[in-house]
């Protein structure tokens, strides 16, 4: 792949640091690193934490946000964006704001809320403000199965309820939407994630469930590597449906890093 200097593809995560590596935009910018794309970063929070669980998280001061789009801005040619941790509406609205007044290309929205560990990274008072203000620049949303129950305000229990909530969470303003399939149950076979695309079209991305503690960050890099492939001009499809296979395969092979719930092997997938 040969790019020139002006051309090579530049994507940006708006997201939280994670002092472990394996989260945030640690993993965003790993994900950005290994397909090759120039990866940059808004930080918008940053949390203590290990592969233990998290110890203490803090916000960045708005005005510090404002300068980091400011300086992106000014200088770059980004071409997809993504977002990570916002941890309260006042971020999110600053987000919003600057999002509006620069062009940083299709928006990836990662709608954290809450962590493997159980660590909410989103205030519950805040779940309406990035329904209402975020969720309709969203190009792609990603929520796991657990924030598509709390974003759709609803208990989804069969593929049916799944199916509808990617509609509800379509007609919120995200034109195309991918509910993250459950897998918290170790006797299950496959994960399965739903994919609702902007002409309707619609599927199942289905892969084995893989046993292993080692899946701290999988949310962080399937939605940095759809923002990494639209960056570079994919089709939303082609994007999701790589970024499914990444994160497969960073899951699969396993690296012995941490204790507890480790991160995922960015070296992993090959293409
Ligand atoms: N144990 C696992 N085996 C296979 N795929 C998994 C496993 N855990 C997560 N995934 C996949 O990783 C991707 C990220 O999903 P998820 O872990 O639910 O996100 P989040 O980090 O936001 O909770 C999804 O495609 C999901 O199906
Ligand atoms: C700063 C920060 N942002 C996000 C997360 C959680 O990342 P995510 O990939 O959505 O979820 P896990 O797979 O890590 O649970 C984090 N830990 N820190």
């Amino acid at each position: 792949m040969l790019f020139m200097a002006n051309e090579f593809p530049q994507v940006v995560t708006i997201a939280g640091s994670d002092s472990d590596g394996s989260a945030g935009l640690q993993a965003d910018l790993s994900t950005f690193f290994t397909r090759h794309v120039h990866g940059m970063s808004i930080v918008t929070a940053c949390v203590a934490g290990n592969s233990y669980g998290i110890q203490a998280a803090t916000a960045m001061p708005t005005d510090f946000i404002d300068q980091q789009f400011t300086s992106l801005a000014d200088d770059f040619d980004i071409r997809a964006s993504k977002t990570g941790m916002l941890a309260d509406a006042s971020l999110i609205n600053n987000v919003v704001a600057n999002y509006q007044r620069v062009n940083f290309g299709p928006l990836v929205v990662d709608p954290v809320i809450v962590t493997k560990h159980g660590a909410l990274l989103l205030e519950a008072e805040a779940f309406e403000t990035l329904r209402e203000r975020l969720l309709p620049l969203a190009t792609v949303i990603t929520p796991n199965f657990y924030e598509a129950e709390k974003l759709t305000d609803r208990t989804l229990k069969t593929d049916a309820d799944v199916i509808s909530a990617a509609h509800q969470l379509q007609k919120m303003g995200a034109k195309n939407v991918i509910v993250k399939g459950k897998h918290a149950d170790t006797t299950q076979s496959v994960v399965r994630d739903f994919v609702l695309l902007e002409n309707g079209d619609h599927f199942w991305l289905s892969a084995p469930y893989i046993q292993t503690d080692h899946v701290n960050g999988t949310g962080d890099s399937l939605s940095a590597c759809i923002t990494a492939e639209l960056g570079k001009g994919a089709s939303v499809k082609d994007a999701i449906t790589l970024a499914k296979a990444y994160v497969n395969a960073a899951i699969a092979n396993e690296i012995a890093v941490g204790h507890k719930l480790g991160p995922i092997n960015h070296w992993a997938f090959q293409d």
